[in-house]
């Protein structure tokens, strides 16, 4: 039986997306990368393992409809399944949303419904808070208000500045996230 096809979405570091290559039985092969920012840091590593990177400029399209029919042709063509966000700033519109209800997922870092949105990290620790984390949750036409699948609490120390708490919360989503995305795949397979 063919292993099942994922596409990333990243426009950051690609920390997540590094740790989900690393991740050995991923339970599904990563074929592709989708990124929005031409000359972000996660397209090098995309290319260091010799995995495709589809980029675009939204600003080079007359509406978000048209660059999502554009990635969803390339989707199709390379048989994805899966859609796992992480880092990728753009709202999904109703063309991905349908085409892929249920099968895309993305990873917060925070315990949501707190701190929603931009700058979650900056949110929790500007407003001093005992405890902080990460959500993996389904997306849907919201912003992070999509069906929430896992979560892990990160606690915020006194002591602490935002590096060293966006470091400990970036280690928590690089083991959470390749973890639910496995389980998520193992379960489709179930059905
Ligand atoms: N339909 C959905 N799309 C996305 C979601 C979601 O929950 N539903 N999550 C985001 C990731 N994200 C926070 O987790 C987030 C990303 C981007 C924005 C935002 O306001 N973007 C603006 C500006 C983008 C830019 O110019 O850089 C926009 O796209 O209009 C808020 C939250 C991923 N997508
Ligand atoms: N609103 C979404 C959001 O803030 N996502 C966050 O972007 C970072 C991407 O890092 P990476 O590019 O190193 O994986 C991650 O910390 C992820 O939780």
């Amino acid at each position: 039986m063919s292993r099942v096809k994922a596409a990333v979405f990243a426009s950051g570091t690609g920390s997540n997306f590094q740790a989900m290559l690393e991740e050995r039985d991923l339970a599904c092969e990563i074929v592709l990368l989708v990124c929005d920012r031409p000359g972000a840091a996660v397209i090098e590593k995309a290319k260091q393992n010799r995995i495709p990177v589809y980029t675009f400029e939204p600003k080079r399209y007359a509406t978000k409809e048209a660059y999502e029919k554009e990635i969803l042709t390339v989707l199709q063509q390379a048989g994805i399944s899966w859609i796992f966000l992480a880092g990728y700033m753009r709202i999904i519109g109703p063309c991905l949303l349908h085409a892929y209800q249920g099968k895309i997922v993305n990873i917060h870092p925070s315990l949501l419904p707190a701190f929603p949105g931009k700058d979650a990290i900056k949110q929790a620790f500007n407003t001093r808070a005992e405890k902080t984390g990460v959500t993996v949750h389904f997306i849907d036409e919201g912003i992070d208000t999509g069906p929430i699948i896992a979560q892990q609490v990160v606690d915020i120390y006194p002591s602490d500045t935002i590096d060293l708490l966006t470091k400990r919360i970036q280690k928590v989503e690089h083991q959470l996230y390749p973890s639910v995305i496995k389980q998520l795949i193992q379960n489709e397979g179930d059905l």
